[in-house]
């Protein structure tokens, strides 16, 4: 009889290994703040420097559905409530892959309270690490399209992996438009111009241009991206925390008043797009086609 084995196991099998591994090397200092058993997120607060970890633990693209989004949520909520903690790096626990951005899952044929529900968890996980009091550095350590390139600009400082790796909103590629939070978080990262063209344009970047664009801060080999997230971090954790953290409040206060301003507006407007019978068709389309997409990055 001849053998087969399927590569996404086999592929499954050796990341979880890495955690554990990883796990088991943190244990000396850090302590395990997962949400629960079952979190689609692996905490780690290192008691010696103030710093955590929240790792993207849903393989195998670490989507953003309810689950992950109320996962990062209760981290942080237990993170910032702890006065040692100072920074925060975020990262995936799937080398190759930081975030794939929303789940199409969530967004095709929802039940409307659902729907509603998802979108305010992406909007209160948004909102609290735009204005996060911690210090936080992303390290990209994969591909990080549309809703995982959010997620990353919301940190303060951004470290990304070397190879073929693309970053961008690439939205309007799948005939979506990125919200105006998504677009101010980005406008405010790389400037009105090149945001226009990014957007309009759906680009998706690869490290290179991401670096010259200014969208991410460093572009270093995949085995260096968490010891450089760790190292940036140190020069973070310098400045008097107050000090830094109302300076990040003055520069972000005006994009979250505006977003909390217009919050409830944002999820009716959402939905309206979302329940629309031709938008679920295209989703549809574009779900049946996704396993034969090549994205490209310019
Ligand atoms: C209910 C409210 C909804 C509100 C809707 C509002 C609409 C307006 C707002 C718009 C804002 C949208 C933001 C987004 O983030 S949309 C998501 C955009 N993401 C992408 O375009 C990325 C798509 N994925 C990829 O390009 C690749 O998967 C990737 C490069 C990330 C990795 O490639 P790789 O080859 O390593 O892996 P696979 O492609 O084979 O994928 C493995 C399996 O994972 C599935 N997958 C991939 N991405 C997603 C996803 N975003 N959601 C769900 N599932 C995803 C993929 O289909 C494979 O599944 P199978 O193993 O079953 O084939």
């Amino acid at each position: 009889m001849a053998l087969s084995f399927n590569p996404r196991l086999v592929r499954g099998v050796s990341r979880c290994h890495a955690i554990v591994t990883a796990k088991m090397a943190l244990a000396a200092s850090c302590r395990d703040f997962s949400a629960a058993e079952k979190s689609t997120v692996i905490v780690n607060l290192n008691d010696n420097t103030g710093v955590a970890t929240i790792q993207l633990n849903r393989p195998p693209v670490n989507s953003l559905n309810l689950q992950l989004l109320t996962d990062i949520k209760i981290a942080l909520d237990k993170l910032q409530m702890k006065k040692d903690c100072r920074g925060m790096i975020l990262t995936s626990s799937s080398p190759g892959i930081f975030c794939a951005g929303l789940d199409f899952m969530e967004m095709h044929n929802p039940q409307e309270g659902r729907a509603r529900e998802f979108w305010r968890s992406l909007q209160e996980v948004w909102k609290m690490l735009y204005g996060s009091r911690l210090a936080t550095i992303a390290a990209i350590n994969g591909h990080s399209p549309a809703g995982g390139c959010l997620l990353s600009l919301t940190c303060d400082y951004r470290v990304m992996a070397q190879g073929k790796f693309m970053i961008g909103l690439n939205e309007t590629l799948l005939g979506m438009v990125a919200p105006f939070w998504f677009q101010d978080t980005m406008t405010n990262t790389i400037g009105h111009r090149e945001a226009e063209k990014a957007l309009q344009l759906g680009l998706l970047y690869s490290g290179e241009n991401a670096l010259n664009v200014g969208l991410i801060d460093e572009l270093v080999p995949p085995e260096k991206v968490m010891q450089t997230a760790q190292v940036q971090m140190q020069t973070w954790l310098k400045i008097p925390d107050l000090a830094r953290r109302l300076t990040k409040e003055q520069m972000r206060g005006p994009t979250l008043q505006k977003f909390v301003q217009r919050q409830n507006e944002d999820v009716d407007q959402i939905m309206k797009f979302i329940m629309d019978s031709a938008t679920q068709r295209s989703l549809g389309i574009y779900l049946n086609t996704l396993k034969h997409k090549q994205l490209t990055s310019v």
